[in-house]
């Protein structure tokens, strides 16, 4: 007869030897056995949610490949590839790869996260309306009243007493660029918004944001998937919290804007439009209620933070360096003899200098700097070179892509002119140049699953500075943001902005005085 001490000790024992047998497993018949790696990333995806949870994943990533090369085990499940052949096998592919099973930590039902193929194209179609070129042209108006309110929020001077030669106080330009980019999506969306860069009542939600993109990071690397909401309440209480006021803020937001459509029936916005529109074979509605919701707050949420970062990245990086700075100065204030002729068009697009500011940006700070971890479909796929087993995940970081010492030399130079045509050189050479370099330049991801509204959040971006630009002279304020000695492995280089990697990157700083211009 068995005592319940045999019966706990046979337990663990038992438990033991699985585990045993388990890491065994993991580091010799598993397909991706053989591959370098961290040693702890071997046996747990832990090792990511801690980077995740640190915010220096992009750095991780990039330390890993220098030191085990192009291949890197990072999960058990997990493989990372580094050179441009391999991040367009897996990006470009929608045939043999699709998105990881870890997206499900996005919610049910919202379009990023959507791993079925049938399903995502029937819904690409549906949203994908709301930020067509059509759709576009109608956001521009919204879009460019709320940068008139940002230009007039930037030039306040709230201590002239203070502040010498009609310079602004500093400002904080990584929350000011939050606040512009959260009320133009929210206009955009719902026509409604928390107007926070008038009102300071309802900031709360720019942290709300942060913490849900960081809580999400972190649960793309939940060892366990289907537990991972149970798990964030106990683990992570200090993040989790973040769901339920998200809930409790696109709610309100919703809520507001059912009223401000009821006063006026002829409001046009993307909610309006996702919560009307038909399914072409059946006539019914496309969406249920609880899609419409949940795919709409995404919408801000993806489309606030990103654009910020890069805005701010921007200021930063044309604060820092006072050619490039000059040169888009002069560019889009002779383009420009007014405020009012600043819009999109041929004249915007033809600023080939801002646009390589924006570029250059995006390409030092890209905003989605986690592995997007993708997976292979039955039969597996070829990642450079190498089969990818079919339900084994498979990811390029953007940040490693970004700095490809090949594709981009000297790339942590800050250096619009490598987008622009050398009049020195072969004009064809140069051509050719710019579009291979292009072809490693991913800031929006690349093919079927890149960022649907890559378009609008370009216009917005080209706007946004053009407005400043016309408007404004701007310049920096001490180092905040700026990478320092004593900072940390990847975070000692002078001049570049540092960035946390959460799902999408959040910055602090830098801080920008502004002087206001004739016009
Ligand atoms: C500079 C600004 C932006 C950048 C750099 C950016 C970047 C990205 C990237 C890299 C992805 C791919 C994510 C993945 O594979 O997991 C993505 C997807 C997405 N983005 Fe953006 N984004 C920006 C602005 C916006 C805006 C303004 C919106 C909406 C208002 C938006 C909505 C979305 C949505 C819905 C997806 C999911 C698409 C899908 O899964 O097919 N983004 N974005």
């Amino acid at each position: 007869m068995f005592t319940i001490k045999d019966l706990v000790s046979i337990a663990l024992t038992y438990l033991a030897a699985h585990i045993v047998v388990f890491c065994l497993y993991r580091v010799t018949l598993h397909p991706y056995a053989k591959y370098p790696g961290p040693f702890l990333a071997k046996f747990t995806s832990l090792y990511g949610a801690y980077h995740a949870y640190h915010g220096d994943i992009h750095l991780d990533v990039e330390r890993c490949h220098k030191k085990y090369g192009k291949f890197v085990r990072y999960a058990p499940n997990s493989l990372l590839v580094d050179s441009p052949e391999g991040f367009h096998d897996i990006y470009d592919n929608l045939k043999k790869v699709k998105k990881a099973k870890s997206y499900k930590v996005h919610g049910q039902g919202n379009l990023i996260g959507i791993q079925d193929k049938a399903e995502y194209a029937w819904n690409k179609k549906i949203f994908q309306q709301g930020f067509s070129d059509t759709a576009i042209r109608e956001h521009e108006p919204k879009v460019i009243k709320e940068i008139d309110t940002f230009i007039e929020k930037l030039s306040e001077n709230e201590t002239p007493e203070k502040n010498g030669n009609n310079w602004t106080n500093p400002k904080n330009m990584a929350l000011w660029c939050n606040w512009l980019t959260t009320d133009v999506v929210s206009k955009v969306v719902f026509t409604t918004s928390w107007d926070l860069m008038t009102s300071s009542a309802n900031r709360g939600v720019t942290e709300c944001f942060k913490t849900i993109v960081r809580l999400v990071g972190i649960l793309h690397y939940w060892p366990h998937q289907p537990t991972h909401e149970i798990g964030s309440l106990i683990l992570l209480p200090h993040l989790a919290w973040s769901v339920k006021d998200l809930m409790k803020y696109s709610k309100e937001v919703m809520a507001s804007s059912k009223a401000a459509r009821i006063e006026d029936p002829s409001i046009k916005d993307v909610f309006g439009f996702f919560s009307s529109v038909k399914d072409p074979n059946t006539g019914e509605l496309a969406l249920t209620p609880d899609s419409v919701r949940r795919n709409t707050a995404n919408f801000i949420i993806a489309g606030s933070d990103t654009t910020a970062s890069s805005i701010a990245a921007t200021f930063f990086y044309l604060s820092h360096n006072p050619t490039a700075y000059a040169k888009v100065a002069q560019e889009v204030r002779s383009a420009f003899p007014s405020v009012a002729s600043i819009r999109a068009g041929p004249t915007l697009n033809n600023c080939v200098y801002l646009r390589a500011a924006i570029n250059e940006s995006l390409r030092m700070s890209p905003v989605a700097p986690q592995p997007l971890w993708r997976e292979a479909e039955e039969g597996g796929c070829l990642v450079d070179g190498e089969l990818i087993p079919a339900g084994l995940k498979v990811a390029s970081g953007i940040f490693s892509l970004h700095h490809n010492e090949e594709l981009f030399p000297d790339s942590y130079k800050y250096d619009i002119e490598r987008w622009i045509i050398d009049p020195k050189k072969d004009e064809e050479k140069e051509k050719e140049r710019i579009k291979e370099m292009s072809k490693s330049y991913a800031p929006f991801s690349a093919g079927p699953r890149q960022c649907i509204a890559k378009n609008f959040a370009l216009m917005e971006l080209m706007l946004t500075m053009a407005n400043v630009f016309v408007r404004l002279d701007f310049e920096k304020v001490g180092t905040l943001g700026e990478g320092r000695k004593g900072m940390g492995e990847g975070r000692e280089r002078e001049g570049e902005f540092q960035m946390k990697s959460y799902f999408t990157s959040y910055m602090e700083g830098p801080m920008i005085r502004f002087k206001t211009r004739e016009v």
